[in-house]
């Protein structure tokens, strides 16, 4: 069953698979980007590669951002893939977010034999995220807990194969019902993001693996979203599964529940009148010392995370997910952050190479 069709974020028939055809490769700026002083490195211009679906790009590239990056100096240019990645550029910085061996390996190539350009991210942190039995890792292991709080994972399962297996596993592991199943491979396709939820013992032999069984933690219905670009960090609220869900949905009928995308509509729940207590954001310096940590670990410099706080814990939050290279086209101000964020790659790169 599907719960308020129009929460949810993306339409399936609409949204494209990674392919090479959804590569936009027209570069984006061919003029001479005008410097203001006090941006340029030098007067040279920043060249910045980007191999992206078009519907990233479409999200990604947007006028704002085009105008910050013409001013800081930065030219944008689409990587046009049915062309060797070596005779294109010369780029300072490689962005890239697409599926698929092959691809991994040409970047990979690359980064070995252009050891000069930045590219944002290595392919095998990426991948690791691409799979829900090992994203949340890092963060398990992490542990943290300090006087601003603690920060952990729902406790999961991991289910390979045999749906008729699941009750007796979960019994087992001593997971305690409502679970939400997630789709243990996370590519990015419209299948990855299907989740549902079950209620009953009953209803776990419908689930399909191969998937993670999480326990589904109460947290009021909002869920935060802290994006990361490199050592910048900034949250926003939103839209989460209500509480209740579960309730509501058992009595009309038991089973699985299809879950909408709601936190990834871009509605933010910022201006909502919600109980302070479930609102507020969680301590500025608990996310600091989060994010540097995972930034260390996971290898990353493009990332978010979705936070939960557990219900009337105060100071008790859940990583739920990690996504590379998410919709920044959503987070408030990416347009400064983001091309800040490519500058100082690229001079901290130019001071190095200078001392
Ligand atoms: N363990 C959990 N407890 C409570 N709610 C959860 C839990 N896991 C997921 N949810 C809810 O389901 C939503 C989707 O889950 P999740 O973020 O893991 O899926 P996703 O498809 O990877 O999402 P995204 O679009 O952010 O990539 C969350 O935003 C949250 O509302
Ligand atoms: O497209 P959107 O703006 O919704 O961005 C979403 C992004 O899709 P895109 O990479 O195709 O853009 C998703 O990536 P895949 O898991 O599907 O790879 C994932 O990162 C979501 O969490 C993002 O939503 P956000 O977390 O920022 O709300
Ligand atoms: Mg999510
Ligand atoms: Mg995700």
């Amino acid at each position: 069953m599907r719960l308020k069709e129009e929460m949810s974020c993306r339409n399936e028939d609409e949204r494209e698979e990674f392919s090479e055809q959804n590569l936009n490769h027209q570069p984006l700026f061919f003029t001479t980007p005008t410097l203001e002083p006090g941006f340029s490195l030098q007067g040279k211009p920043v060249v910045v590669g980007y191999a992206l679906t078009s519907k990233k790009t479409k999200s990604f590239l947007q006028p704002k951002l085009e105008d910050q990056a013409r001013i800081k100096g930065i030219f944008f240019v689409a990587i046009d893939q049915s062309k060797p990645l070596s005779d294109q550029g010369p780029f300072d910085v490689v962005m890239h977010k697409l599926l698929g061996k092959e691809w991994r390996q040409i970047i990979e190539d690359y980064r070995q034999t252009h050891p000069e350009v930045t590219v944002l991210d290595p392919p095998d942190a990426i991948q690791h995220l691409r799979n829900r039995q090992f994203m949340l890792q890092a963060v398990a292991d992490l542990n943290l807990s300090d006087s601003y709080g603690k920060v952990g994972v729902p406790r999961q399962l991991v289910i390979k194969k045999d749906a008729s297996s699941i009750p007796d596993a979960v019994t087992k592991s001593g997971l305690i019902l409502p679970l939400v199943a997630k789709p243990l491979i996370a590519d990015g396709s419209a299948k990855s993001h299907e989740l549902s939820l079950a209620f009953d013992q009953n209803s776990l032999q419908k689930l399909e693996p191969p998937l993670v069984l999480q326990e589904f933690v109460n947290h009021g219905g909002v869920l935060f979203k802290v994006y990361i670009v490199g050592e910048t960090i900034k949250v926003v609220r939103r839209f989460s599964l209500p509480d209740d869900v579960c309730k509501r949905e058992l009595s009309k009928n038991a089973g699985v529940y299809h879950v909408p995308r709601v936190s990834c509509a871009a509605a933010s729940a910022d201006d909502a009148n919600l109980d302070p207590r479930v609102a507020e954001l969680p301590p500025r310096p608990l996310l600091e010392k989060l994010a540097k940590e995972l930034r260390n670990r996971l290898g990353l410099r493009l990332f978010n995370l979705d936070i939960i706080r557990e219900h009337g814990s105060g100071d008790h939050f859940y990583v739920i997910d990690i996504n590379y290279f998410p919709g920044y086209g959503k987070m408030p101000g990416y347009e400064h952050i983001f091309t800040d964020f490519l500058l100082n790659l690229v001079q901290g790169k130019y001071k190095k190479r200078s001392c």
